[in-house]
């Protein structure tokens, strides 16, 4: 791995508890990450992942617990607010438009962006409407832009419904990056994928972290894929924290493996 700039904490999960009835997805969980880090959160299924992802998402209200964003300490929060501070999230089963085209779905991603639409600037300024029309040129320049860089130009126009699933995941990402996120929360990015999706996919993600300076948190339960491209990994069983460094920290990691070789993974 290029060598880069790690900076200070920018996301702090501290101490979350959730519980579903008597089903404790998630217990006393803290850990932080780091500026223009690479941070996967890994775990065999049923480990928690995806209640983590959606605590720092809005998504759930933990029971007990915090999480700070660039020093700012939240108990709860919605998904609007998350996302109006720069956190933008991929889906494990994608929530794409299927019958709209590449761009469309992009622009979607922009919705925050948007800060008026056609209609209200007509309202305002009688002579303002071009410059709306001035806001949607550039949205849709900056949403060509990610179709260059995720080099699926050729695909522009298709209805994503009709993309093979490798390319569905990378549109996924392009609508998240079209928010412009300082963090990136990717649910399971390479589910699903064959062994050269994989590959393109992580390459896609070194290259958002690298071009972009976003910080990336990432899951996933399969720990051969994410070993390659993150700088450090938490590792999940059921519910508890039981591992958490660099790669080569976690490998070696008893209990990490017993967690691991106890199950299919
Ligand atoms: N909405 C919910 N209602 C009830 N129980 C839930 C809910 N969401 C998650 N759980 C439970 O919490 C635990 C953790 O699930 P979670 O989906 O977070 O794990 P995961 O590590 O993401 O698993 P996978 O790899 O299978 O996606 C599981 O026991 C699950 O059944």
């Amino acid at each position: 791995m290029t060598q880069k700039k790690i900076g200070d904490v920018v996301l702090n999960v501290q101490n979350i508890s959730l519980r579903f009835g008597g089903v404790k997805a998630l217990t006393d969980i803290s850990f932080d990450v780091r500026e223009h880090e690479v941070r996967a959160i890994i775990g065999p299924n049923g480990a928690g992942k995806s209640s983590m992802l959606n605590c720092i998402n809005g998504v759930y209200q933990p029971q007990e617990g915090s999480i700070s964003f660039r020093g700012r300490t939240f108990r709860h929060m919605n998904s609007r607010q998350v996302a109006e501070m720069g956190i933008a999230r991929t889906f494990q089963n994608l929530a794409l438009f299927k019958g709209m085209s590449v761009i469309d779905n992009l622009m979607t991603g922009r919705n925050l962006r948007i800060r008026s639409g056609l209609l209200a600037q007509a309202f305002r300024n009688p002579f303002g409407i071009g410059g709306a029309q001035k806001e949607e040129e550039a949205h849709r320049e900056f949403v060509e832009h990610i179709i260059d860089f995720l080099e699926i130009q050729a695909h522009r126009k298709t209805p994503v419904g009709q993309l093979p699933y490798g390319l569905q995941k990378r549109v996924d990402l392009g609508r998240a990056l079209a928010m412009e996120p300082q963090v990136l929360l990717l649910d399971e990015p390479m589910a699903g994928m064959n062994l050269e999706e994989k590959q393109d996919m992580s390459r896609f993600i070194l290259d958002v972290n690298d071009e972009f300076g976003t910080t990336i948190v990432l899951i996933e339960h399969d720990m051969g894929v994410v070993m390659d491209i993150s700088d450090r990994v938490v590792v999940l069983d059921y519910g508890k924290k039981i591992g958490d460094g660099t790669p080569d920290e976690v490998r070696s990691n008893e209990e990490v493996i017993s967690a691991y070789l106890g199950t299919s993974h």
